[in-house]
């Protein structure tokens, strides 16, 4: 398990190992530096005071958005030269700040609120909200990874406004991530609220795709919580949502 940046920063992953480790330890105090940076700047995106393990809870101590655009701007012009571009030519002259507010969009969802106490009085078996579709970003190679979200709870009294599934999912996407952890946030934030909660996430990885072991396989991760720890329970639901969702590939490219 990488625990330790270069920085020496820690970073809590959840108990997820690494097959193994790509990280070099002989970076340049340039490079260390800027990764500082980087990372003291990049935690204020969505206006969280603290990162530690992506969970969304502890961060959101200050209301006040932080906005980091300026510095991150810089580090893209930087980047640009690094890659052997001319920062200044016509097509590039903006990429900065192009970027800079499309990090603040797509890492939104360390400041967001997925609203779940909004709900409605009603008795319910099972509510499955199948192929909420949702984007993320891989926190080891900082590329897309993205596919379809179903969720089954079984409420308990009480059913969530739907978009409300949607905004939870998007809460866990907009950061950078993982999919198993993605998976187990959705799961861990609905389980206090409901009698039981099943969640399904698949993911194409551009990592895997565009780079590297240049493979197409599409990652199925499920979390499941209270009532759904019953296997019978569990593969009832989940043969509905296997059934349904198989078939032709929504995301093909
Ligand atoms: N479990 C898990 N692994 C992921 C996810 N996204 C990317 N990875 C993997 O993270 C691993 C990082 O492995 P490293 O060996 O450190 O990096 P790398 O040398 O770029 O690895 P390759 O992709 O195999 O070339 C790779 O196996 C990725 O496929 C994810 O959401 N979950
Ligand atoms: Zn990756």
């Amino acid at each position: 398990m990488r625990k330790v940046s270069s920085d020496g920063d820690y970073h809590n992953y959840d108990g997820y190992a690494h097959v193994k480790s790509s990280g070099s330890n002989n970076k340049s105090v340039d490079d260390a530096d800027m990764g500082k940076g980087i990372r003291k700047e990049s935690n204020s995106i969505g206006g969280k005071a603290k990162s530690s393990n992506g969970d969304g809870k502890e961060r959101r101590g200050s209301t006040s958005k932080r906005h980091s655009t300026a510095r991150i701007k810089r580090l893209i012009r930087q980047l640009l030269i690094e890659l052997g571009e001319d920062p200044d030519r016509e097509g590039l002259v903006d990429t900065p700040e192009r970027v800079a507010e499309m990090y603040a969009e797509i890492f939104s969802g360390y400041s967001m609120d997925s609203e779940l106490d909004v709900t409605f009085s009603e008795e319910s078996d099972v509510v499955v909200a199948r192929e909420i579709q949702f984007y993320s970003m891989c926190e080891h190679h900082i590329l897309p990874f993205f596919g379809k979200v179903h969720i089954a709870y079984i409420p308990d009294g009480k059913v969530f406004g739907i978009s409300k599934l949607v905004r939870l999912v998007e809460k866990y996407a907009k950061r950078l991530q993982i999919q198993e952890r993605m998976t187990k946030q959705i799961a861990d934030e609905l389980k206090d609220k409901v009698k039981g909660v099943l969640v399904v996430v698949e993911g194409d990885h551009m990592c895997m795709r565009m780079r590297g072991v240049k493979n197409n396989s599409r990652i199925l991760t499920i979390a499941y919580r209270g009532e759904f720890e019953n296997r019978e329970v569990r593969e009832q639901v989940l043969s509905l949502l296997m059934d349904s969702s198989s078939g032709a590939r929504m995301y093909d490219i």
